[in-house]
């Protein structure tokens, strides 16, 4: 779905990707991690138009990560509870929620995410309990073994650009996007 500039139309660092919410393609600036359901100024709208006739259909391939590597690169956001694992964060010293309480916390925050309000990486850096919330909830590449089994599962059955629903795992409770 990641055309390059010359086929899309887009300016520099823009790219086409999917909302699997809506069902509708939106722009994502790679660079500063901005979204927006319109193309930017300095768009070449003509090709853009071809690009989105010829390419980007709405349910591109599923990747299963990088063909060399087998990696992935994904941001969450974490609410963690009072059962979580390791139940303190950079937010909270000691985390008392109720894993119920962290689940209307996510669900709301979920909204906001796939209603275009908000990226998931610019409310994981105020809200998430993981020490990755300072870069956006970024956790890097990794690859099959690498991360908690539910985490990793719903992570590599993300397309590129696509977020999870709510993920349980032993840390609490997470929305994931794959960046990668
Ligand atoms: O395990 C971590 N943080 C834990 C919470 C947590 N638990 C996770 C389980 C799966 C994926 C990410 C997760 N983050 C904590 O802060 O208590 C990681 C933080 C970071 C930061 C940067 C890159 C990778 C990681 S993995």
């Amino acid at each position: 779905m990641n055309g390059t500039q010359q086929e899309t139309g887009l300016p520099p660092h823009w790219e086409v990707r999917h909302s699997n919410s809506k069902n509708l393609p939106y722009y994502f600036n790679s660079q500063d991690r901005t979204s927006r359901w319109e193309p930017p100024a300095g768009t070449d709208t003509e090709k853009l138009k071809i690009y989105m006739a010829t390419y980007h259909s709405a349910k591109g391939p599923l990747p299963t990560g990088d063909a060399q590597s087998g990696k992935i690169r994904a941001a969450h956001l974490l609410v963690k509870h009072r059962g979580s694992r390791r139940a303190s964060s950079w937010r909270e010293n000691e985390i008392t929620r109720s894993k119920e309480e962290a689940m209307e916390i996510i669900k709301a925050h979920e909204q906001k995410i796939k209603s275009g309000e908000i990226t998931l990486g610019e409310l994981a850096l105020a809200e998430s309990d993981c020490s990755s919330a300072r870069k956006r909830g970024d956790l890097g590449y990794f690859g099959r073994g690498d991360m908690q089994k539910e985490f990793e599962d719903a992570a590599f059955a993300l397309r590129t650009g696509e977020i999870s629903g709510v993920v349980d795992t032993a840390s609490g409770l997470h929305l994931i996007e794959r960046l990668e």
